[in-house]
């Protein structure tokens, strides 16, 4: 099944031509990094595959569903049903416990405030941090800020887990235990998708996206 397929994706800010009639697959199951150098169109290429930016030219599809054709609202119903996101900065509410932080991801779900909660939880026990339910983020390392994060990206259980540079702000050993979290939802069935500068990240995934100059290329190990 192709989770993201991306035809002739052009996206230009100005005069800026960030992305260059990129064409994509990833199929379910997947584990891919994105790597390339900065300004190359990594992060352009994340927000159009996660539709939370249109392209300027080309077709989006994410399920099998053309994005174009939605409106802002159903585009918004598509994400929160096949769509988590992590990024880099975590963005976490400072002043809500772990809990709180993950459930209010939930808040459009269409869920209770219980279920919403006990689904939260849920998904924190799977990230290891079921011990942290109460604690907020100035309380906890960074590696437990982003799986708090991760937690909070996959309680929907989306299909698809897109991460931007999701290691870029934590230490080695954190990082390290990021990736043996994001290796396990793979595992389990979660479609994952890096953008990283670590080589190491990079070749932790089985199949890496080059990134050049707004054009891909895609090398699988
Ligand atoms: N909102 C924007 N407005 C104008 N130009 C932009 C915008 N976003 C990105 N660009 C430009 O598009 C190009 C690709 O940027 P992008 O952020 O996708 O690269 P990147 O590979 O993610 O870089 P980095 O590794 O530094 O994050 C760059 O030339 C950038 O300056």
């Amino acid at each position: 099944m192709k989770i993201l397929e991306i035809r002739g994706v052009s996206k230009s800010y100005g005069k800026v031509q960030a992305l260059r009639e990129v064409d994509l697959v990833i199929r379910g199951g997947e584990m891919v990094s994105i790597v390339g150098p900065s300004g190359s169109g990594k992060s352009t290429l994340l927000q159009i595959a996660g539709t939370l930016d249109r392209p300027t030219a080309g077709t989006v599809r994410v399920a099998g569903h053309d994005v174009s054709r939605l409106s802002d609202s159903e585009l918004s119903a598509l994400r929160a049903r096949y769509i988590g996101f992590v990024f880099q900065q975590f963005h976490l509410a400072p002043g809500s416990s772990a809990l709180d932080n993950v459930a209010d991801g939930l808040l459009y779900s269409g869920l209770s405030r219980r279920q919403r909660r006990e689904k939260a939880a849920a998904a924190l026990e799977r990230v290891g941090l079921g011990h942290r339910l109460g604690h907020r983020p100035h309380q906890l390392s960074g590696g437990q800020m982003q799986r708090v994060a991760v937690a909070r990206a996959v309680a929907g259980e989306p299909p698809l887990l897109l991460a931007d540079e999701p290691t870029g702000n934590l230490d080695s050993e954190a990082g390290a235990e990021v990736m043996s979290l994001f290796r396990r939802l793979n595992a389990a069935g979660i479609t994952v998708v890096i953008i990283t500068h670590d080589s190491e990240v990079a070749m932790a995934c089985p199949r890496r996206i080059r990134v050049r100059d707004g054009l891909v290329r895609s090398e699988v190990t």
